[in-house]
């Protein structure tokens, strides 16, 4: 049954909100947190263990793979859906953020972005029009507006540049787009730390029109609490029925304040990246598994997960492993780092229907501030 893109309230707990995001690929429930699948993978897993985590939506990115394999090729073959076996909703970043973190010798001008890949140094240009035209060709459930992230601390009038420009090129993606039911476009809003051009940069983007508002420009060193206060004043702007995504982010910790500050949708490289780093993710904060007081611990994980690793190992084998340098580590605790960021939105989202969000919160708090088992 073909279904119109749309988030649908379930429950909300002052402005944090539970909800179900209906797409072409199926339906979501909200808050969620989108693991990274950057080239067309989430690193280290299969796509049957994302889905064993209970992860609803991946991440796919524009930048990695218009370089490799190209979007045509993709295209050719059937769609990132089709090419990565993943039959839920894909959401793709639109490239102009990793350019400008990853690719070596880029130009940055008003009409868009010149680059050199990073793969075998060729020369690229992304517009807001190519951009578009690439997340179409890879068939992305959600399309993100190609924008200009800026560094911070930056000076407002910098901010305000760079925010203007990306309101400009995000009239030109919505021109670009080609709507289809179930399909989506976010905005990402701009403007640094700075209320007044976050209010611009909403209003902008909602005269424009799009199905999801995403919060760009954050997480880029900030810190949390200039974070937070960003999110104070920019989510109250934005119209509640819309899905509202923050890029990046985060810690347990951002996301449960995150969630609380009326977001909804999550992407961030922690998970994986620790994954592959030997840094697991617990209820009681984190733990360096090459450590080697974890060496003859046949504790699991953690006694809360139903993960392969912690169902079937132990702390002291995950620690041989990493010493080892056996490829098994990284699968092992990418696939419970990403099971524990799934069971935590799961229960701050229950907690948000069941009407104890505030307990469960304090709860959560306490437990991260506790020392391991
Ligand atoms: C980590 N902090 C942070 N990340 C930001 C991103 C990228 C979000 N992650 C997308 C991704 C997709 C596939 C593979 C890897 C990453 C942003 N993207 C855009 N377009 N605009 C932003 O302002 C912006 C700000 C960010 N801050
Ligand atoms: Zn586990």
């Amino acid at each position: 049954m073909s279904t119109a893109f749309r988030w649908v309230e379930q429950a909300r707990s002052g402005r944090a909100r539970a909800g179900h995001l209906h797409t072409a690929h199926g339906t979501v429930p909200t808050p969620t947190f989108m693991p990274v699948g950057t080239v067309g993978t989430v690193k280290a897993m299969t796509m049957d263990a994302v889905r064993s985590t209970g992860a609803g939506i991946v991440l796919g990115n524009t930048y990695h793979l218009m370089l490799r394999p190209g979007a045509e090729r993709v295209r050719a073959l059937g769609g990132l859906h089709r090419f990565m076996d993943w039959p839920g909703p894909i959401l793709t970043d639109s490239g102009g953020f990793q350019v400008m973190s990853l690719g070596p010798l880029r130009k940055l001008d008003q009409d868009g972005v010149t680059f050199s890949s990073h793969i075998d140094g060729s020369k690229h240009r992304l517009t807001p029009e190519r951009s578009t035209d690439i997340q179409h060709a890879l068939d992305a459930t959600i399309t993100m507006c190609f924008d200009e992230c800026p560094a911070l601390p930056a000076a407002p009038e910098v901010i305000a540049q760079s925010m203007r420009m990306s309101m400009r090129w995000a009239a030109r993606c919505r021109e670009a787009f080609v709507q289809r039911l179930g399909y989506a476009q976010y905005g990402i809003i701009q403007g640094g730390t700075e209320a007044e051009l976050r209010a611009e940069s909403v209003r902008a983007l909602t005269g424009i029109g799009f199905e999801g508002y995403a919060i760009g420009g954050l997480a880029v060193g900030e810190g949390q609490e200039l974070m937070f206060s960003t999110l104070d004043a920019t989510t109250p702007l934005i119209p509640w029925d819309s899905p509202r995504y923050l890029m990046g982010v985060g810690t347990p910790d951002d996301l449960l304040g995150s969630v609380e500050r009326g977001v909804d949708m999550f992407d961030c490289v922690m998970p994986t990246r620790a994954g592959r780093t030997a840094r697991a993710y617990t209820e009681r904060g984190t733990l360096n598994l090459r450590n080697a007081r974890h060496a003859v611990d046949s504790r699991p994980i953690s006694p809360h997960c139903d993960c392969l690793a912690c169902t079937r190992h132990s702390r002291a084998y995950l620690h041989h492993l990493f010493r080892a340098n056996e490829i098994l580590g990284p699968m092992l605790l990418t696939w419970h780092n990403l099971a524990y960021y799934q069971r935590l939105m799961r229960g701050i989202r229950s907690a948000i229907v069941e009407g104890s969000l505030e307990a469960h919160a304090a709860w959560l708090r306490a437990q991260w501030a506790m020392e391991d088992w």
